[in-house]
């Protein structure tokens, strides 16, 4: 799915209503029915609705969100936030057909809503271009205030949020529900806005397709529709050979574990052949818990340039795809043989966790990295690599551009994994949940990405469909198992699941 900025939703709007054709109040009238639809659906028809509206078209669709439940025979209380001067058109021809209005003027004004019901903020939608100030900011508060006694839904856009650049210390409602219209926000994907949008439902306004499938935008949320494009069913003539032989790199004393899931993934993830490289110590626990895997080891405590036979680092080149980082430590012997390792390594490949670590503390590292790589690191490996911002919209920027710079795919892990590509373009995985914020995730989708990458899928469709993977596995795994009581290895259990879904 497509997401666009403020502007570009905008321009649908008004390519809609030229090329459908339909007038702005018919599709205004279409866009509040979808809303009040999904409020009676949701919350019945015995609650009272507190209906906040603003002097724009977000002003306007609450209008028509108060008539149409006021028709329907429901308990309605409408309120007009006078901050600016005049409505809006459309906002205006609605106020005549549905005069029975509260108007407020001011803080004071504000009413008491005695009897607990559904709050719908219908105050600033989209056309929001800077933060609310003065005392409408201070209804926008109050709002929350009410916010543990009534459920609040936002019509579009929680009220004060932006949608395409930063509010982070902007007043805004915090909404229980967002109904947004047709698309995602960029502000909705950001963890910034974690407490902001609720849970956000996409209602169909019947938008122009024409418009959706021909503008450009950097910014996309990974969808089923993508994912099928990219799965490719397995040969029914495949032998173990076809699905490339995989080397992961991970552990050290006392984090064999890390080396346990990043392998047990990658195997999981359909790699023909998997080898594990771990030092001398891990021997014995990664041939007793990955029997599937071959074991390769180091005589030092970590990765290091000391290989025992039968591989050496000279040979890294034959593997179809590596994938290193989880648990390796940052010692300099294990920073001079990721070195080495780059210098002979010339296909895509995964760097995570401490290889990430080790490339913060040798910065010119990163121009050795093999192009279209993938990197994975989280927002405080993210930081250390590639400087802090004073946003999130500036650190997505900053994302972007050093994807493009650099010639790597980097997937920066959040709610909302985003994942810049070397293109400019920028996708955002939906997958996934709280239960996954727990040690040894990350290592879990080093080693899919890496499974995935030696398999033969380029590193975009890896990148995609390995954050979808790893999401949805642990989306499977919470309906058994619990958000609390998920483990990394539960992830790696149900990707069996994740494939099949993916599959039907
Ligand atoms: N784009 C679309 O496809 C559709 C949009 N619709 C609605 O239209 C909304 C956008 O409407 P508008 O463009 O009228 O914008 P809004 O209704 O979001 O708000 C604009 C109003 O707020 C004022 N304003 C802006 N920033 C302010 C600030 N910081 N402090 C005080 N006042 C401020 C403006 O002067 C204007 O009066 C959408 O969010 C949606 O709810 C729907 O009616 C139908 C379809
Ligand atoms: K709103």
């Amino acid at each position: 799915m497509k997401i666009l900025s403020a502007q570009q939703i905008r321009e649908a709007d008004a390519y809609t209503i030229e090329h459908e054709p339909v007038s702005s109040l018919q599709l205004m009238e279409r866009a509040a029915a979808e809303c009040a639809g999904w409020l009676v659906h949701t919350f019945g028809e015995a609650l009272p609705y507190y209906i906040f509206c603003g002097m724009g078209n977000n002003g306007g669709d609450g209008l028509v969100i108060a008539r149409l439940l006021h028709e329907a025979g429901l308990s309605v209380h409408a309120y007009m936030v006078h901050h600016s001067g005049k409505p809006s058109a459309d906002n205006a021809a609605n106020q005549e057909r549905f005069p029975d209005v509260y108007h407020i003027h001011a803080l004071p004004e504000f009413p008491d809503l005695p009897e607990a019901g559904i709050i719908v903020d219908a105050i600033f939608g989209t056309g929001l271009s800077r933060p609310v100030e003065g005392w409408t900011a201070g209804i926008l508060h109050k709002l929350n205030d009410l916010g543990t006694k009534h459920t609040i839904v936002s019509i579009d856009m929680p009220s004060g949020l932006m949608a395409d650049q930063s509010s982070l210390h902007a007043p805004c409602v915090h909404a229980r529900y967002t109904l947004s219209f047709e698309f995602y926000k960029l502000a909705f994907l950001l963890p910034e806005n974690a407490a902001r949008a609720g849970s956000v439902e996409v209602l169909r306004i019947g938008l122009h397709p024409d418009y959706t499938a021909t503008v450009q935008t950097p910014y996309h949320l990974t969808d089923g529709h993508i994912i099928r494009t990219i799965y490719q069913p397995r040969d029914p003539f495949a032998h173990k050979g076809t699905y490339g032989h995989a080397l992961v790199i991970a552990g050290s004393h006392g984090k064999m574990g890390a080396a346990i899931l990043a392998t047990k993934a990658c195997l999981r993830a359909g790699a023909g052949l998997v080898s594990v490289h771990v030092p001398q110590c891990g021997y014995n626990i990664l041939q007793s818990t990955v029997p599937e895997a071959m074991c390769v080891t180091d005589e030092e405590i970590t990765f290091s340039s000391q290989f025992h036979e039968p591989f050496r680092l000279h040979q890294a080149p034959e593997y179809a795809a590596i994938g290193i980082g989880p648990g390796i430590g940052t010692h300099t012997a294990t920073a001079g043989a990721l070195e080495k390792l780059l210098q002979l390594y010339h296909k895509p490949m995964v760097l995570d966790a401490d290889a990430l670590n080790i490339i913060s503390a040798y910065p010119a590292l990163l121009a050795k990295i093999p192009e279209d790589s993938i990197l994975t690191p989280h927002p405080r490996e993210f930081e250390r690599l590639f400087g802090a911002t004073d946003n999130q919209f500036d650190r997505l920027r900053l994302l972007s551009a050093k994807a493009v710079e650099l010639r790597l795919y980097i997937l920066l892990k959040g709610r909302y994994s985003a994942m810049a590509c070397p293109d400019g373009a920028v996708y955002f995985n939906p997958t996934g949940n709280p239960g996954m914020a727990t040690g040894g995730s990350g290592d879990v989708l080093t080693g899919i990405l890496t499974g995935l990458l030696s398999q033969g899928y380029a590193p975009k469709a890896a990148l995609l469909l390995g954050a979808w993977l790893h999401g949805l596995a642990g989306d499977q795994a919470v309906i058994d198992i619990s958000e609390e009581a998920l483990v990394a290895e539960d992830i790696v259990y149900y990707l069996g699941q994740a494939w099949l879904n993916i599959q039907k």
